[in-house]
């Protein structure tokens, strides 16, 4: 059970820092699945940061939240493919082309190589943004709304799962199925601060929601014991998986 509450547990590895990500891996990997690595993180360090995580026996997600024209999506998602991540995202407001001739141009070639698909994702509606945050981009739809027409999208293109709000997890779980992914960031704990997420849930109530990973950050990376942290977190993720 502990083994699959682990996998199930994201960490948002956000230092710049190659030395700080190393030491990261080390005093968590007991309790964590895997490690996102971000825009700062792989913007500093590169590719040698996806293969220390490996070495360390780690997983990876890379968060890079591809957004373009089809053709450079796609072809940036190839090259996530080379580094052997399991799992990495592109948003989803790029739409239905750029996610359809994504996961074309992995499959063609994982088909060539042989290697296993990574968990491919779709960012819906950042848990950073609100109603007003939409409208001043020229989007008069409710959150609720865009999130589930955006996972629908990813669907249909053909990818693994989306990333999303706890709480909006449950209205993916009805508008997606059963088998689809929804990864959940904006999770916060009893004991940590809110920081600037605005639509968070504890990690049970994600879990119970329909959530199949959680990806938290500093409520581990700012505890006075992360290790402990995390544990605490997992015996959560436990209790509302059984
Ligand atoms: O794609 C993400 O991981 C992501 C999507 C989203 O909507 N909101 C969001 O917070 N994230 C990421 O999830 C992590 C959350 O970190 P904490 O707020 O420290 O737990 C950060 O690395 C964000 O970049």
């Amino acid at each position: 059970m502990k083994q699959d509450a682990k996998q199930r547990l994201i960490f948002a590895m956000d230092v710049d820092d190659f030395a700080a990500a190393e030491k990261w891996v080390s005093e968590l990997h007991e309790n964590v699945g895997l490690f996102k690595i971000g825009k700062q993180l792989f913007t500093k360090c590169g590719p040698q940061v996806v293969q220390m995580v490996h070495e360390r026996g780690g997983g990876v997600f890379l968060d890079l939240k591809y957004h373009d024209i089809p053709n450079t999506v796609a072809k940036a998602a190839v090259e996530a493919c080379k580094l052997g991540v399991e799992m990495f995202n592109v948003h989803a407001l790029g739409g239905l082309e750029m996610m359809q001739k994504t996961v074309e141009e992995v499959d063609a070639w994982c088909a060539e190589t042989g290697n296993k698909r990574p968990v491919m994702l779709a960012v819906t509606i950042l848990t950073s943004s609100t109603e007003e945050t939409l409208r001043g981009v020229g989007i008069d739809r409710p959150v609720e709304e865009m999130v589930t027409r955006l996972a629908k999208l990813a669907k249909e293109a053909g990818f693994d799962g989306v990333v999303a709000s706890p709480r909006e997890a449950q209205m993916v779980r009805e508008a997606c199925g059963p088998d689809f992914q929804i990864v959940t960031p904006g999770v916060r704990p009893g004991f940590a601060a809110l920081d600037d997420q605005k639509r968070v849930t504890t990690p049970a109530d994600a879990v119970a929601a329909g959530a199949t990973a959680l990806v938290i950050g500093r409520p581990i990376s700012a505890a006075a014991n992360p290790l402990d942290a995390a544990g605490k977190i997992l015996e959560e993720i436990e209790v509302a998986l059984s």
